[in-house]
């Protein structure tokens, strides 16, 4: 019966998924058609690829707003390729916007064209561009080709010489390359996508983008007399896209400079109206509107109901602070002692705290204890367990990246650079352990897992003052159910028998003998070893400036006076708050509540944090 039951919920999830048609009667090459079967498996169109893959085609700007793993990585890229590889003759290497001869083709009748993908992470640069490989196997004359931070630049340099027909890349180092790599030419730029909209804005690149747009807009004028991008004289147009799972102001604004009369494609009439009228999607917004528009409002704040996964398994977990490094460690240990073969992500808001989490998980020890013999030392979790974070040398993220997707049971310790876009595949528990912040990157992150209509779990630590946070993610459709923590904690066993006679009924979180035994170890563990001390306290210190960077609304909820200090220290298993750090942090609060009485409506800064 549960069986049946299990059944009947799979095949209404798939019905919601796939559409009731065929990738060729979307109107793409039978040639694709097959590409696609064959080197991704891909048989039937996901709703949203069989709603956005005819407009694109038609060749009208689009703005796609769809949940996170529903397949719109494919929707722009199919249409794309669908054009590149029918023009004849066939288009070559130097035809590319990069190469350098393109320009004797502006005469051509047929303007050869190439495209664009702008997205916010070296990680999500490195996944579209493999499948553009995939989806390239047949079409060989199309080159695809990647530029990212952290490359070397002069490679990237000698591949775009020679010609890139669809390229990948991340705003800054494409800025860098258009502004100091002669041989870089745009003029034949037929296809501007951007991949993760409002993130790529949020990191901080807006001023890059509209650099980005400024640059491809001019020189569209100055040689093909093109307005923006809009059919031009040599007859040929610019097509521009924007995709993201969730819409907030940053898209709006994105849209507004980027989209000419555009198609919205996922979204609800609720949604139009709140966020992206098409009466306001023309024009191009001036530096002072991106000012007025981004600086001091609240972000996220009129968004609508966000698309989440209908089979994703939402919960929150009430931790007291001095207890949820013990939590943390405990709640991992049972996901992956019910089921070993299992992938799951836990986020943290900062490099430092990941480094110390992972080396911790690398090499804590259970039960502890230095006098124990070396044999019958055993790791407390016992899974393959990886980090990923925007301090890392570039080689080890993308290893990491790599080993992650191909393992079948591992555990991935990231900062939110792993929060969007990225698909890694048969993950299916997302762990929120540091908070997301705005609402927008709680979606996106629990949207790493529930894929594709696959099963997904989540869940959200909070400390008991931050429980408001509930009623921001309420606000926008978003509602999670409790987690059973004393279950869990109760099924750990305990190690003498005084602890075994507790009153499971009357004890805490913070009181509960399996969490007081764990936390004296943790905090032993981390006292005897210089070097996780040393990473303990780094990670202390960089997760209250974290903590402080808290913007708008969310301000209200996580707000740093209200911390503990020395419950924080616990939770980096430090058993004294190192106190000199910890009193500049609420120095430098109370400073920053002073100066932005005295400034009344002052400007609010955004607070970049690196992750
Ligand atoms: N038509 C299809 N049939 C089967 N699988 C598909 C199809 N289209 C896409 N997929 C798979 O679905 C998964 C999600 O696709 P994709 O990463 O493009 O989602 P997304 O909507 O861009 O997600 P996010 O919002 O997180 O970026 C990928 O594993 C992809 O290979």
């Amino acid at each position: 019966m549960a069986a049946q039951k299990e059944q009947k919920q799979k095949q209404i999830t798939d019905e919601e998924i796939f559409a009731s048609c065929s990738f060729s009667s979307l109107g793409l090459q039978p040639s694709l058609c097959e590409q696609l079967r064959e080197r991704l498996g891909f048989e039937t169109p996901t709703q949203v690829q069989a709603q956005a893959i005819p407009v694109i085609l038609s060749g009208r700007h689009v703005l796609v707003n769809a949940a996170t793993g529903t397949g719109k990585t494919i929707a722009y890229l199919a249409p794309i390729i669908h054009h590149l590889q029918k023009y004849d003759p066939r288009i070559q290497r130097a035809d590319g916007t990069f190469g350098k001869h393109h320009e004797q083709f502006l005469d051509v009748e047929n303007i050869l064209a190439t495209a664009l993908v702008l997205v916010p992470t070296r990680e999500l640069c490195m996944q579209v561009y493999e499948i553009l490989q995939k989806l390239l196997h047949r079409f060989h004359w199309i080159v695809p080709g990647y530029i990212m931070g952290g490359e070397n630049r002069s490679k990237e340099k000698a591949r775009l010489r020679k010609g890139i027909s669809i390229l990948v890349a991340t705003p800054g180092r494409l800025l860098d390359h258009l502004k100091n790599t002669s041989s870089f030419m745009y003029t034949n730029l037929q296809w501007l996508i951007f991949d993760e909209a409002d993130r790529i804005l949020e990191l901080g690149f807006g001023k890059e983008i509209q650099e980005i747009l400024d640059i491809l807009g001019s020189r569209q004028n100055r040689s093909a007399g093109l307005d923006g991008g809009i059919s031009g004289a040599s007859g040929f147009q610019r097509q521009n896209l924007l995709l993201s799972a969730t819409l907030n102001e940053k898209v709006n604004h994105l849209a507004k400079i980027s989209l000419e009369n555009p198609v919205m494609i996922g979204l609800t009439e609720r949604k139009l109206h709140q966020n992206l009228s098409p009466e306001h999607s023309g024009s191009v917004a001036s530096e002072d509107d991106y000012e007025a528009e981004h600086i001091g409002r609240v972000i996220g704040s009129s968004t609508g109901d966000y698309n989440l996964p209908s089979q994703l398994v939402q919960r929150y977990v009430k931790v007291p602070c001095g207890s949820r490094l013990a939590v943390l460690l405990s709640v991992l240990k049972n996901l992956f002692e019910k089921e070993a073969s299992q992938k799951a992500v836990v986020f943290f808001s900062t490099c430092d705290a990941v480094d110390f989490h992972y080396l911790l998980l690398k090499e804590f020890q259970w039960p502890f204890s230095p006098e124990l013999e070396p044999e019958l030392k055993r790791l407390f979790l016992s899974c393959n367990t990886f980090r990923l974070h925007g301090n890392m040398e570039q080689e080890e993220r993308r290893n990491t990246f790599q080993a992650f997707k191909t393992e079948k049971s591992a555990l991935l310790l990231s900062t939110d650079v792993a929060a969007r876009g990225l698909d890694f595949p048969k993950v299916r528990c997302i762990i929120q352990y540091d908070s997301p912040g705005e609402a927008t990157e709680y979606v996106h992150r629990v949207g790493r897992t529930a894929r594709l209509g696959q099963r997904g779990d989540s869940l959200l630590f909070l400390q008991p003052i931050e429980t408001d946070y509930l009623q921001d993610l309420e606000k926008h459709g978003v509602s999670l159910m409790e987690y059973p923590l004393q279950k869990v904690l109760d099924s750990f066993p305990l190690c003498c028998q005084k602890q075994k006679h507790f009153s499971k009924k009357l004890v805490s979180v913070e009181t509960h003998p399996w969490v007081v035994g764990l936390q004296n170890a943790l905090e032993a563990f981390v006292s005897a070893e210089a070097k996780m001390k040393k990473m303990a306290k780094a990670a202390f210190v960089s997760w209250i400036r974290a903590y402080a960077a808290h913007r708008g609304e969310l301000k209200r909820i996580f707000m740093v006076k209200k911390l503990h200090l020395g419950h924080v220290a616990k939770s980096f298993a430090l058993k004294e708050q190192p106190s000199l750090l910890g009193k500049s942090v609420h120095k430098q609060s109370k400073k920053r509540k002073n100066e932005h009485k005295h400034k009344g409506q002052a400007k609010k800064r955004k607070v970049t944090i690196r992750t």
